[in-house]
């Protein structure tokens, strides 16, 4: 059965301001990604990957190509357009968390589903599930400045999810994290790819995580040169013994 990709760019081209004219930073770049994968995009520094990263996040319109999120070709789309694909579709996970620090997790949750309109049920329910499904149900009260990195990064998972969002998309989501919380926060990706379909993509230089990964995607100096599928790992049967810390 062939599968529809969740997130489509196709010989996308981005341009920047360089000191000495344009640059070319992206080159025809083509990308699908599909839900249930946990693909890394490494590379260089000053490859592009951060660039595609926010190109495929709908945070920046690129010069030319075309991306499609969902099968809604939103090329053409205005800012406004933008922000509401990105507000019902994609959830975002950046390195150090971004998180409201006045706010204790339940309440950073909480606006988060304020942010995105939730008309689901319930939204303190929804709280609650997500916390839980974070793991971090014990420190609901807490607010980030009291929390471990692991915890602040887990936390940032959840407001990225808490909506519902089918893509998930991390820039380098453990490279401020020790090697324990490093692997939680890989366990939990691969959770929501492979338990709940979600569509992740992770921006990484971290080595650690290649384990996770069901698609390795490496670019160099704007041009995708390798994509490779790998096997599922045996780490995925792990246990998200976390929960109990
Ligand atoms: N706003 C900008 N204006 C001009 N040039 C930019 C801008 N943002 C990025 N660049 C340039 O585009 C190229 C790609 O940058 P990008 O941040 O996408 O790379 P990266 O692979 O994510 O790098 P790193 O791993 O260091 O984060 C770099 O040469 C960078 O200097």
């Amino acid at each position: 059965m062939t599968r529809l990709p969740m997130v489509e760019a196709r010989k996308v081209v981005q341009m920047l301001p360089g000191g000495a004219g344009p640059v070319t930073v992206l080159r025809e770049v083509s990308l699908s990604l599909f839900a249930g994968d946990l693909t890394l995009l490494s590379g260089p520094s000053g490859s592009g990957k951060t660039t595609l990263l926010s190109i495929l996040g709908c945070l920046r319109r690129p010069t030319q190509g075309t991306l499609s999120i969902m099968g809604e070709n939103v090329t053409g789309y205005d800012a406004g357009a933008l922000a509401r694909v990105r507000r019902l579709r994609i959830g975002f996970v950046f390195q150090h968390y971004n998180l409201f620090p006045a706010l204790t997790a339940r309440e950073n949750l909480r606006l988060a589903l304020d942010a995105c309109d939730w008309d689901g049920a319930d939204p303190s329910a929804r709280v609650e599930h997500v916390l839980a499904e974070v793991g971090l149900t014990a420190r609901g009260e807490a607010k980030p400045a009291a929390m471990s990195g692991g915890e602040q990064q887990r936390l940032a998972i959840g407001r990225a999810i808490a909506a519902g969002a089918p893509v998930i998309l991390a820039d380098e989501p453990t490279s401020a994290l020790d090697a324990r919380n490093g692997q939680i926060v890989m366990e939990l990706l691969t959770e929501l790819a492979h338990r709940r379909s979600a569509t992740v993509l992770a921006v990484t230089h971290d080595p650690r995580t290649e384990p996770y990964a069901d698609r390795m995607v490496r670019i160099e100096d704007g041009a995708i040169t390798q994509d490779e599928r790998r096997k599922i790992s045996s780490r995925l049967t792990s246990s998200r013994d976390y929960r109990h810390e």
